[in-house]
């Protein structure tokens, strides 16, 4: 059986039920319980390897870092009670 390819708009979904049932073992949950200050080092942290990545890897391993960037933006996203519409309205 083949699963689904993940979108930006599947895991969003993903990590907003995780949260709302405070799914045990869920690294999404951790991550929101040490709060926006943590996760905001998180999403610097990411961002920088993109751009390491970008410059000096491959660019798989730049499309990896990527990944990571827009999962921990997802997760700020979550603390913050923002919707993709919140966001997407600016793009
Ligand atoms: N897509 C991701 C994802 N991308 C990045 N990360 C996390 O971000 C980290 C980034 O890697 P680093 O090299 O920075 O690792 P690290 O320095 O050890 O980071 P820390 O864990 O110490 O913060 C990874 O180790 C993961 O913990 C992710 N964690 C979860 N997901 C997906 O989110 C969903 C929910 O996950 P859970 O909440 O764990 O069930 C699942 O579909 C997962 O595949």
């Amino acid at each position: 059986m083949t699963s689904t390819p993940k979108t930006f708009e599947t895991l969003f979904a993903e990590l907003k039920a995780k949260a709302a049932a405070r799914e045990p073992g869920s690294s999404t949950v951790a991550r929101l319980d040490a709060g926006v200050h943590e996760i905001g080092k998180k999403v610097v942290e990411e961002a920088a390897e993109v751009w390491m990545a970008a410059e000096h890897q491959s660019r798989d391993e730049a499309a990896t870092e990527i990944s990571q960037l827009l999962y921990h933006l997802q997760v700020m996203m979550i603390a913050l009670d923002l919707s993709l519409e919140d966001v997407y309205e600016h793009l």
